[in-house]
């Protein structure tokens, strides 16, 4: 994200300083829907690791039901519970059996978590018959918890029931509990007694009657729709959504694994909801997801049916000779006990450890580059009001970046390193300041501290509170690497495309190309392989997961304005 790049570039600065303007972003919370005098409601806030329970079947194979839900909301960051209402014995070909045990059980798993554990969202699927459904039902009104997907499963993708038809009725009434129900087309209709829409116009249409008809938000699902576009939309006329109709576009990935799309996708809404209270902004961070774990999910070879989607294709595969080579970001003070970056670590030497770094980021950088935001800025389609954002919060995350190179400095063990450190810091206030005096001082945004970039610069001052200049050099060294990289291609296919002046961020594009700021990318990774190749084994997991930190904020930086703009 950060335009370090710029540190070498833009002109020495003026002295304004942006910290005065610095305030805390308040939690996005028009959405939500909260039940008074509940006290599980009442403690629920957007969190960062949301708790979130599954009602729903078991898929034994693995792809759908419960055990796709545990496998969503852990891919998007929340922490997974799941109370079971059916089993079924399937797998990806079809339905075998269906086994419901009484609902009185039911209801006891349900007390058992409610009674110990706050729950920042539910996700319901599968109920199978309307004892079932009258269960859940009195449980939700006992509870109220703050966040309630419904899926309305009736019948599974091939063709089998999962519901009884006589439990129709009562699904009905459980719907007005719910804050967003996510029918797939063919329970759309049944729900809006209407026959099943075969265009996306009529789809939300019926999408628009649900919504009125139960007061929940719904998202109307294009996934069984004809031809190549695969739109999804949120629907509601009740003001809970910046418009009554709000479509995100997708196109159709060409696999048949499409087993459990529909339960990984609500449980995943859940998820992104408790953690960002905002309806659309999940679904924008939910739906490339999706589409990435379709397109990868014929990695996995399981079945010969409808295979599963690849839940964790965001997060890093490990090598042939089991070695990770990267993975989602881990606290760094678990580091030491993590036995996986420890065998990752212990068998590195001399400048092998730059190059276990270059791996860890390669996935990270991969997502850059499929970003909205990156691909929007290569083509000039993306709007100014996203980019002034980043901007404005590259020249915040500049000032806290400084800070922790600062304290690279005063730890550095070496005068060259102390003076490379404190050159850098020094560039940074002052590329902080020349935003301000040129890209910014046109510009009409709010310069207030987004959620990303205050993640990150937390991130950078805990390592430069740790003590270890070898974990504090890596932190930092994700921002001139990644950025220095995605820099070099993008300048590359702006001089490929003829270097078109009309393009609205030529001028932007320009000042990635910087061979000082590749000298000093250089010299980082230098600066950081050094004490990596001399560290303990510990150091050495402790550095690697703070350098993936890193990475992963470079990432969801590029990302925020997306989200947050
Ligand atoms: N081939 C595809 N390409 C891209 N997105 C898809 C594809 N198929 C489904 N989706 C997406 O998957 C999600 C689930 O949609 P779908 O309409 O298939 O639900 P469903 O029928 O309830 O799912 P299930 O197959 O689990 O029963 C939606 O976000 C939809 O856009
Ligand atoms: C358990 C279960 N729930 C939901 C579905 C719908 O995909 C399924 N196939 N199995």
């Amino acid at each position: 994200m950060s335009p370090l790049a710029s540190t070498y570039v833009l002109p020495p600065a003026s002295s304004e300083s942006s910290s005065s303007q610095e305030t805390q972003s308040a939690a996005q919370g028009s959405a939500r829907r909260p039940a008074p005098g509940s006290s599980t409601a009442a403690a629920a806030g957007v969190r960062h690791t949301p708790r979130v329970l599954s009602i729903a079947g078991s898929d034994p194979s693995g792809g759908a039901g419960i055990q796709a839900d545990l496998k969503s909301i852990a891919a998007l960051g929340g922490y997974g519970m799941a109370a079971i209402t059916a089993l079924t014995a399937q797998n990806t070909r079809g339905v075998r059996d269906v086994h419901v045990p009484p609902a009185g059980f039911l209801r006891q798993q349900l007390d058992a978590i409610s009674d110990d554990i706050t729950i920042d969202a539910v996700k319901i699927g599968m109920l199978g018959n309307a004892e079932v459904i009258d269960t859940v039902r009195s449980w939700l009104e006992k509870v109220r918890p703050a966040v309630v997907v419904l899926d309305p499963v009736m019948v599974a993708t091939s063709g089998d029931r999962l519901l009884e038809e006589s439990a129709e009725a009562a699904l009905r009434t459980l719907l007005p509990l719910a804050d967003l129900i996510t029918p797939n087309l063919a329970e759309l209709a049944i729900l809006v007694a209407a026959p099943r829409a075969h265009s996306w116009a009529t789809a939300l249409e019926q999408g628009k009657r649900l919504a009125a008809a139960t007061g929940a938000t719904i998202l109307v699902k294009g996934g069984h729709l004809d031809g190549g576009a695969c739109p999804d939309a949120l629907v509601n006329a009740g003001g809970l959504l910046s418009r009554p109709v709000v479509e995100v576009a997708g196109d159709r990935i060409p696999t048949r694994n499409s087993h459990g799309t529909g339960c990984s996708l609500s449980s995943a809404m859940a998820t992104a909801q408790a953690r960002l209270g905002d309806w659309e902004a999940s679904l924008r961070e939910v739906k490339p997801w999706l589409a990435g774990a379709l397109q990868a999910s014929g990695l996995l070879e399981v079945g010969s049916g409808s295979g599963p989607i690849n839940h964790f294709h965001h997060f890093h595969q490990p090598e042939a000779g089991g070695k990770p080579v990267g993975g989602a970001p881990v606290p760094a003070e678990s580091a030491a006990g993590d036995p996986a970056a420890q065998s990752a670590a212990a068998e590195l030497t001399g400048e092998d450890f730059a190059a276990t770094l270059r791996r860890a980021a390669a996935p990270d950088l991969d997502a850059i580059y499929r970003l909205e935001f990156i691909r929007g800025l290569a083509a000039g389609t993306l709007v100014e009001d996203q980019f002034a954002y980043y901007l404005a919060q590259d020249a915040i995350y500049l000032n806290g970046y400084s800070r922790a190179l600062a304290r690279a400095s005063a730890l550095a063990p070496t005068e060259a390193a102390q003076l490379f450190w404190a050159r850098s810091a020094q560039q940074c206030l002052e590329v902080e300041s020349e935003l301000h005096r040129t890209w910014l001082s046109t510009r009409t945004v709010e310069r207030i501290l987004g959620p990303v970039t205050k993640s990150y610069v937390d991130h950078l001052l805990a390592a430069s509170a740790s003590g270890s200049y070898a974990v504090l050099v890596a932190a930092v060294l994700p921002c001139f690497w990644l950025y220095a990289e995605v820099g070099q291609t993008l300048h590359a296919q702006f001089l490929a495309a003829g270097a078109p002046e009309a393009h609205p961020y030529a001028e932007w594009l320009r000042t990635y190309a910087d061979e000082d700021f590749a000298q000093a990318t250089r010299e980082a990774i230098a600066m950081a392989g050094e004490p990596g190749s001399k560290a303990s084994a510990d150091e050495q997991a402790a550095m690697l997961q703070a350098f993936r930190h890193s990475c992963r904020f470079e990432l969801d930086f590029f990302d925020a304005p997306r989200l947050h703009a």
